[in-house]
């Protein structure tokens, strides 16, 4: 298919699904069709399958989340082309296509936003006309949960507070990669993978042109997960996103940007909902950090120190083709996390983790000027707020450790007094920000670790 005939598809369709329970692997077909004919694509997820073959009840609420993935997991080939019409499969309930509607539209903005097609904003899912039955109700609330592991401070921050609050956390991840199989070992827990293998016609369309641009990859991440979990037999899934995934990047024709929306409290509370109403699940999915902000989780990752040899938060590791070995101490998050953690460790110790001192190295300055909100926008990346920023410098600039680094003593002095002001009233380490979706029996999980 060339360039030219992809820019004029009109619609995007998902012809089918399907699932062999003998292998786990699901099959999700999608087309983009148009006048110059369709191009099609189809994704392959393979899920773990359980020792004892899933019960009928099983079966049918796997199915009912199957459903939602195939819808959802379409984003990556939907931007592609960008089409105008989206053309749902089935009919769906008002909590589910609340839930896709948000998906494309607010999943996809960043990548609108970059592409400059403001009609993405405005997306509206043609859905076929019918009704879906109701889904029978599935409560796995009291069983062991499954943690997904992305191989960041994060996810091992939920991780240990789960495990030492006696829940016996089963870790999960989607196409483990070797920082997470190396968490996975640290944590001596034995872990479940589901394998995604995104369609390579999709690459050779990128090569040649075609459009491309952020997905909100956490949502896919996260129905693989809830599949996984309702296959076989186990709690909800738990997540380690945290309050600042919430906020967004910027604003754009009056839409917010946000490169984690897909991590945030809006798109939680959506997938649940989704989840509820279609699937039958009470209790599938909630975020354990979700009141946390990103230098909270930091103070609590610095008292754990079993997976100083193998964290890494910087998503260069993640590239599909070239993962990096760990953090490439170049990037905005790699700077984030430095800062975040330093306040709250030795140096040596955090120089350790790195496999270098970012605040020694001069040539680090203008990136964490934009950290600071001295220069430009909250990068699009998984970074904190502004405000964590500053915090994270004035505990620094008060260490002997720390405040003659050669950065550090750059950023004291470029960080303007409006910011100083801003954070004597700062909340970063009083947990809140809004609602979260923490099951009662969880409350106390966290505490484990202060
Ligand atoms: C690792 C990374 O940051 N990747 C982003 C990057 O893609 P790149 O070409 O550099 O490498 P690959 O990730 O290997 O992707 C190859 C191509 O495949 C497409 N693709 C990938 C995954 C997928 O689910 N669907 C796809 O279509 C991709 O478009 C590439 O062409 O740049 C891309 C374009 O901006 C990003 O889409 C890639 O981001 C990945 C999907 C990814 O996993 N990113 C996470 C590290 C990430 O950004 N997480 C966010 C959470 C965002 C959310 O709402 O879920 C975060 O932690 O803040
Ligand atoms: N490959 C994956 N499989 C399953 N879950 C993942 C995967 N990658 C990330 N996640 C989960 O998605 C959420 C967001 O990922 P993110 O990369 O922000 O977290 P992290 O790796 O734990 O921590 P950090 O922000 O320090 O990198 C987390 O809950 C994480 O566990």
């Amino acid at each position: 298919m060339r360039y030219e005939q992809l820019r004029r598809m009109d619609a995007f369709t998902f012809p089918s699904y399907s699932i062999d329970l003998s292998t786990g692997e699901a099959l999700f077909d999608y087309a983009l069709t148009g006048p110059a004919g369709e191009q099609r694509f189809t994704e392959v997820i393979t899920l773990p399958l359980p020792e004892a073959p899933p019960s009928d009840e099983t079966v049918a609420a796997l199915g009912r989340v199957l459903e939602l993935l195939h819808v959802v997991a379409g984003v990556s080939y939907y931007k592609a082309a960008a089409p105008g019409r989206l053309v749902l499969p089935a009919p769906l309930g008002p909590a589910a296509i609340a839930l896709v509607t948000a998906i494309y539209r607010k999943g996809l903005a960043e990548y609108a936003y970059r592409n400059q097609l403001p009609h993405v904003l405005e997306l509206k899912p043609e859905v076929p006309d019918g009704s879906v039955k109701p889904a029978a109700q599935l409560d796995n609330s009291d069983r062991r949960p499954l943690s997904a592991v992305g191989g960041g401070k994060d996810s091992i921050v939920s991780l240990e507070a789960l495990r030492r609050a006696g829940f016996d956390p089963v870790p999960f991840s989607v196409n483990p990669n070797h920082v997470i199989v190396s968490v996975n070992e640290a944590s001596g827990l034995t872990p479940l993978a589901a394998r995604r293998r995104i369609d390579p016609v999709l690459f050779e369309l990128n090569a040649a042109g075609a459009r491309n641009g952020h997905i909100p990859v956490t949502a896919i991440n996260s129905l693989i997960a809830v599949a996984t979990s309702v296959l076989h037999g186990l709690g909800p899934v738990v997540m380690s996103n945290e309050r600042s995934a919430s906020d967004p990047n910027l604003i754009w024709n009056g839409h917010e940007i946000n490169h984690q929306w897909s991590k945030g409290v809006e798109a939680e509370g959506l997938l649940r909902a989704a989840l509820a109403e279609h699937a039958g699940l009470t209790e599938p999915y909630f975020s354990l950090l979700r009141s946390l902000s990103e230098l909270h989780i930091a103070r609590l990752f610095a008292g754990i120190d079993r997976y100083d040899d193998v964290v890494t938060s910087c998503n260069a590791a993640f590239k599909l083709h070239d993962p990096s070995e760990r953090w490439c101490r170049d990037c905005p998050k790699c700077r984030f996390v430095f800062l975040a953690l330093a306040p709250f460790m030795p140096r040596e110790r955090i120089t350790h983790i790195f496999g270098g001192d970012l605040l020694a190295d001069p040539a680090q300055i203008p990136g964490y000027r934009e950290l600071l909100g001295v220069d430009g926008h909250k990068p699009f990346e998984c970074v904190g707020e502004v405000e964590e920023s500053v915090v994270a410098l004035s505990l620094l600039a008060e260490q002997e450790q720390w405040r003659d680094a050669p950065v550090v003593r750059a950023l004291v002095d470029a960080v303007p007094d409006t910011a100083w002001s801003a954070i004597a009233t700062s909340d970063v380490f009083t947990p809140g920000g809004g609602p979260d979706h923490v099951p009662a029996t969880y409350g106390k999980v966290l505490s484990t670790l202060t």
